[in-house]
């Protein structure tokens, strides 16, 4: 058990069932889901499209199972679509998570996105923003920003591999023209080590902009292939690219002192898309939680 209060250990359904391929642990209900993380002591959940679409509904399957809601998704068109049907569903998917308590929202942009095609190289086929398509999505994440603050909320930009926010220069562009009160970062470990980020750097760089983290690991032979082959990102998660915390090619030991050093507080949470068939979730998630519980520094936060 953690005894940092500022910081608290969620998983994510996608484990269970992935929303990007609906196929993958279709079998998994949503009770099994949420009582599985349960079991394995996580304290959040992010949402996935078997939970229940109102709000008090989800809040009584959780409730007896102490899980919180930390967060959930947001795709985002700034980029391709009128700002206003963007607008309009980031306003009642806000209005949605502010029911449940959640105080981060996910935003990640999907223009041009690659990260839902299976036949698409991820690595030679990634976005490249314009400098037009940058000054829209600048514009529109503030107004998004704007729009969580009436709620008192923030959005957290989720960088992720196959748009055209993935590696440390486009995180670095983000922040840099971005006003910190509106637009907060996701750091994913998962989809910066993919993408052959620096962890550790990234972080020291962006931390006082962090305000929510996803905790994944990678297979570093899977990462090869998927690279030797161009696979695409969907090709690379059904092959096992990643895994959680303490199974893959990232020492979390390092970073975890650094978030626990540094003024972080909000949510970590587990989030490792893989094949449920041949990576049973219950196991994958307990596992995950033992080995983040080995190394979190509890001298420091008695
Ligand atoms: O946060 C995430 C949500 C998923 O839908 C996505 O594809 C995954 O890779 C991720 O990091
Ligand atoms: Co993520």
């Amino acid at each position: 058990m953690t005894t940092n209060e500022k910081i608290q250990f969620g998983c994510a359904p996608i484990a269970w069932t992935n929303d990007d391929m609906p196929e993958l642990g279709s079998e998994n209900s949503f009770e099994q889901c949420i009582s599985e993380m349960a079991l394995a002591q996580y304290t959040g959940t992010e949402i996935g499209n078997k939970y229940p679409k109102n709000p008090n509904t989800l809040k009584r399957y959780l409730e007896p199972r102490n899980l919180q809601v930390a967060s959930a998704w947001f795709s985002a068109f700034l980029t391709t679509k009128p700002f206003e049907e963007t607008e309009k569903e980031f306003i009642a998917h806000r209005d949605f998570l502010y029911e449940l308590g959640a105080k981060v929202i996910v935003v990640s942009e999907q223009g041009r996105s690659i990260q839902g095609n299976m036949d698409t190289p991820l690595f030679k086929e990634k976005p490249i923003f314009t400098n037009e398509e940058w000054d829209k999505l600048i514009s529109g994440l503030h107004r998004l920003g704007e729009l969580a603050g009436e709620k008192d909320m923030k959005i957290v930009y989720h960088h992720h591999m196959g748009t055209g926010v993935q590696t440390t220069e486009e995180i670095d562009r983000l922040m840099e023209n971005t006003d910190p009160d509106k637009v907060s970062l996701l750091y994913d470990t998962g989809h910066l080590v993919f993408s052959g980020e620096d962890l550790d750097g990234v972080y020291q760089k962006h931390q006082s902009r962090i305000k929510h983290i996803h905790f994944k690991d990678i297979r570093e032979e899977v990462l090869k292939e998927v690279k030797e082959n161009n696979d695409s990102f969907l090709t690379g998660v059904k092959k096992g690219a990643f895994t959680v915390p303490g199974d893959g090619m990232i020492d979390f030991t390092p970073i975890v002192r650094t978030i626990y050093e540094s003024d972080y507080e909000g949510w970590i949470i587990v989030e490792a898309e893989q094949d449920p068939a041949k990576a049973n979730p219950f196991e994958y998630a307990l596992m995950a939680k033992k080995y983040m519980d080995g190394i979190i520094p509890q001298k420091n936060f008695v």
